[in-house]
């Protein structure tokens, strides 16, 4: 018996009803989109997915805190009744017999902040402005054993024609969940950095798409960037499509979340690539739900690893 296997199967099962729930938004007409304190989007699906995906991590690991990205205090002001009424709505679609008190407590399982020797990280929607464009986005699962990623399940609904699957477990593989079974995924062998595809984000506010065209002419990248919202981007390189991702800072100081990263960058090292900050450090899960040791992000396939850290240098 492989390690985690429960924690595998609850966290698939979590993941793919939550996407459930995303493409049964994302169907609709009303996402009813609700700024942030930060300006940032956050919609009845980011809220529905992170109460589907807590209610099945508290209920079978009581014990196990979550850091997830939302928190349901504006759905609980008398202005956002609505929009309430449209979260606790969809959440019933997915689990009937939920009520309005059940759907605010899951959404809340998810409001720690500090590290702990077992906790999970959820982004319940990465990539809301993807999901909103009707673009990539992604629901985004791991957890974390004395700041070491050890598990993670990573759905695509909107990868591939019917949605895509990844899950990865330290030290046994990554894999893409398929009718037919678990597939395990490699990144390229792609050493030629004149030959490499280069992912980045949509959107410029969260990577600079600047300095990334600097980096990528001093690699001698012949191809153009390919553009894509979500950790769908570290899904790509882990099984082959692209070589490289990019996330270079668009703001100094900028502290990226480990909700953001944590179920792609295990991903990605399972399937044989290689991620670390823009100085080459280690990606540190160890403090919470910040990446506060670190400044940006590059995965890769491992072999291009060292010549991307040095064109980063460069720059
Ligand atoms: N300034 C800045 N720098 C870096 N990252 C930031 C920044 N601001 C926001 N965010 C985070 O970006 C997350 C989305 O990243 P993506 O790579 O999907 O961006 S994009 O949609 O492709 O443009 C997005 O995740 P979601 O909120 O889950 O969508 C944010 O957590
Ligand atoms: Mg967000
Ligand atoms: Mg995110
Ligand atoms: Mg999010």
């Amino acid at each position: 018996m492989s390690a985690y296997q429960r924690e595998v199967q609850i966290a698939l099962e979590a993941v793919t009803s939550a996407a459930v729930l995303c493409q049964n938004v994302r169907q609709g007409d009303d996402f009813v989109a609700l700024a942030k304190s930060d300006k940032s989007p956050v919609t009845v699906a980011d809220f529905g997915s992170q109460a589907i995906v807590c209610r099945a991590i508290r209920a079978a690991f009581p014990r196990d805190l979550i850091i997830a990205e939302e928190n349901a205090d504006a759905l609980r002001t008398e202005d956002q009744a609505p929009l309430l009424a449209r979260v606790v709505a969809e959440v019933k679609k997915v689990v009937p017999s939920a009520d309005e008190a059940q759907a605010l407590a899951w959404i809340d399982a998810g409001i720690s902040r500090d590290a702990a020797p077992r906790v999970w990280t959820l982004d319940p929607i990465d990539g809301t402005k993807g999901f909103l464009r009707g673009g990539q986005y992604a629901v985004a699962l791991a957890l974390i054993i004395d700041g070491q990623i050890e598990v993670a399940a990573l759905a695509c609904p909107a990868l591939d024609d019917e949605g895509s699957i990844f899950w990865a477990v330290r030290g046994v593989g990554a894999f893409q969940r398929t009718a037919a079974g678990d597939k395990p995924i490699e990144v390229t062998s792609t050493s030629n950095s004149a030959k490499a595809a280069l992912c980045e984000s949509v959107e410029s506010g969260h990577s600079d798409h600047d300095q990334s065209a600097k980096i990528a002419a001093a690699l001698q990248i012949a191809r153009p960037s390919v553009r894509m919202d979500s950790q769908a981007k570290y899904a790509a390189v882990a099984r082959g499509d692209a070589d490289i991702y990019l996330r270079l800072p668009t703001i100094a100081g900028y502290q990226e979340k480990i909700w953001d990263h944590a179920a792609g960058a295990l991903v990605i090292a399972e399937a044989g690539g290689k991620v670390t900050d823009i100085d080459g450090q280690p990606l540190d899960f160890s403090l919470g739900s910040m990446l506060k040791n670190n400044r940006g992000v590059v995965a890769t396939n491992g072999r291009l690893h060292d010549a991307v850290i040095a064109a980063i240098a460069k720059a």
